[in-house]
């Protein structure tokens, strides 16, 4: 679908988050075709597009959302090679550094998570911060990719890369389709809008809330609310109504 010519609504979403609002997401962070920092000047991370088919959600429509995520940096292997980082691309090299200040006009903090009971003995980890964050499902029409990818942009400037960690992410809202653009520009204004959009759609209340879900904090994995999570190999993704 081409880009209708045509001014864009500054919020996405009604007031309060909808079905089939939450999603619940979580994967490794894998290797894409490099194209986000290297043609667009916005990496987006991308995890693996198995886990749509854990709670149900293959079917879910392609387009731009938004919501918050969280990454678990242990995950990331110690020694990087080539295999331990897996690829959504025939392409098995090491992925080259990331651009990771582009958007630096329109980063926000992260979110620090509500305040937590302290254990008596105050050992555990510190909890993950939370970033607002903007997403791609589907198959970027603009360069007409054959396999259908999850894409994601943390609003965050980050001094790393961070392949191999464990992101955890709540969907919140969608923002409209995806579109075929005339040209890279067109593109990348788009998503600079989309981020945008994202930033005011979550400063309202409703939505900030999401922000300090356990899911996020990583609690669900552990089992101690019976979600559905496989502990390896894909993405976990369910559908919660709390
Ligand atoms: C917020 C956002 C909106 C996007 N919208 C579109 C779109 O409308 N059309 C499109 O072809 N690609 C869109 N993309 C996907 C980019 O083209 C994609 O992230 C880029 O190709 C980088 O891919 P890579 O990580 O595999 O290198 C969007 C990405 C983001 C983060
Ligand atoms: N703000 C950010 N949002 C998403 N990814 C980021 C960000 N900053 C750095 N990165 C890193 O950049 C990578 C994405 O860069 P990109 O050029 O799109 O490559 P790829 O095609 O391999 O995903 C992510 O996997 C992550 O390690």
């Amino acid at each position: 679908m081409v880009r209708p010519d045509k001014p864009r609504d500054p919020i996405a979403g009604p007031d309060t988050v909808e079905p089939p609002f939450p999603l619940k997401l979580r994967g490794p962070v894998i290797k894409g075709f490099g194209r986000g920092s290297k043609e667009l000047g916005i990496p987006t991370a991308n995890i693996p597009l198995s886990g749509l088919s854990v709670g149900g959600h293959e079917d879910l429509e392609s387009g731009i959302y938004y919501g918050y995520a969280s990454l678990d940096h242990s995950t990331i292997p110690t020694l990087t090679t080539s295999s331990s980082i897996p690829s959504a691309t025939n392409d098995t090299s090491l992925p080259t550094r990331s651009s990771n200040h582009a958007v630096a006009d329109l980063e926000e903090p992260p979110t620090e998570p509500p305040s937590r009971p302290l254990t008596p003995s105050n050992t555990q980890p510190a909890a993950p911060k939370v970033y607002p964050t903007v997403l791609s499902i589907g198959y970027n029409p603009y360069y007409k990719n054959t396999q259908r990818s999850i894409e994601i942009h943390l609003l965050h400037s980050f001094n790393a890369d961070f392949y191999g960690a464990t992101l955890s992410l709540i969907i919140l809202g969608h923002i409209r389709p995806e579109y075929d653009y005339m040209s890279k520009e067109a593109l990348v204004e788009d998503i600079r809008e989309d981020i945008r959009v994202t930033q005011r759609s979550l400063a309202r209340e409703a939505y900030q809330r999401w922000a300090g879900d356990e899911w996020l904090f990583g609690e669900e994995r552990k089992g101690q609310d019976g979600g559905i999570v496989p502990q390896t190999g894909g993405v976990a993704m369910c559908h919660m109504g709390n």
